[in-house]
């Protein structure tokens, strides 16, 4: 049987090395504030909305809702992101995608001023990323990143196969493995014998958006392997990765829920208490 990977205990320490900081910088006379805008009312976004707002509450940051009609024009919405930008009690801007498809999400991402880019997805965030300079790390890839680091998971030479290209998990991942000496694959819906390729990875990162798509066959024995993937069949969880097809054949693996999902959320708060800090 694999070691499970716990994201939740692994983001619980993330989170308490934040309070610590956040209590000394409450000390300085510096307040933190993080705000989380979301425009309708998908249920999925208010889980995740709402476990943002809980670990604010739980680190000392205060958090701003703003929970926006569907209909909400793009003109509105980018002169809130505007308005934000300007405020300087503001340290985080977070805008819960997807957005509605009236709207460009991309014009509103790059809108948000890179210094509250607490998502990490402006382009000047990627670009720095890219280039190893300092700005603000896409939550989800630097989450796993702690996890592997913190589940002593070395990196460094080992064949890193990621399947999945979206701006927001796949391409950052292949980047952050790479700067720590992996060597990395990207796979895609494009790719020939994914499963050969699959294969090859002693770290698997499975960020392709299908329930239960990667059995054993995609699988190494005893590779590491990282489930991103989240949904929802008849009212319970799984991800990417079919669990119990793979778990006695890998030597550790993340679970959904209480794999990545929380990670995202502890590296948020990271880099809200970065970005006052800054
Ligand atoms: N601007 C923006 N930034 C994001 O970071 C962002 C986003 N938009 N849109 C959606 C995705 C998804 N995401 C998750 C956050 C927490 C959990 C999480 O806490 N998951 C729990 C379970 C929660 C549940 O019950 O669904 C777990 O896996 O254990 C999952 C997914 C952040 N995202």
């Amino acid at each position: 049987m694999a070691r499970i990977i716990d994201g939740k205990m692994i983001s619980q320490q993330i989170k308490d090395e934040c309070k610590e900081e956040v209590a000394v910088l409450t000390e300085q006379g510096k307040h933190i504030c993080l705000a989380v805008v979301q425009v309708g009312a998908d249920p999925a976004s208010s889980i995740y909305v709402n476990n943002k707002k809980k670990a604010c509450a739980y680190i000392g940051i205060e958090s701003l809702a703003y929970e926006l009609p569907e209909e909400t024009t793009q003109e509105e919405l980018l002169a809130l992101v505007e308005e934000l930008n300007e405020r300087e009690d503001v340290n985080g801007i977070l805008v819960q995608l997807p957005l509605p498809a009236h709207i460009d999400e991309d014009k509103v991402i790059q809108t948000i001023s890179p210094l509250k880019d607490v998502d990490g997805f402006h382009p000047a965030s990627v670009g720095a990323m890219c280039i190893g300079q300092p700005g603000f790390l896409s939550c989800t890839p630097a989450g796993i990143i702690q996890l592997l680091k913190r589940s002593d998971v070395e990196i460094e030479g080992k064949e890193c196969v990621v399947i999945g290209r979206s701006n927001i998990v796949g391409k950052p991942m292949a980047l952050l493995l790479l700067r720590e000496n992996g060597t990395v694959t990207v796979c895609h819906s494009r790719t020939r014998n994914l499963k050969e390729v699959a294969k090859r990875a002693d770290i698997l990162i499975a960020a392709i958006g299908k329930p239960r798509m990667i059995n054993h066959e995609y699988i190494k024995e005893g590779a590491v392997v990282i489930d991103v993937g989240i949904h929802r069949e008849n009212g319970k969880m799984c991800g990417d990765v079919d669990f119990d097809d793979v778990v006695d054949h890998v030597s550790a693996i993340t679970p959904v829920p209480g794999g990545v999902g929380p990670m995202t959320i502890a590296m948020l708060m990271r880099n809200c208490v970065e970005s006052a800090k800054r």
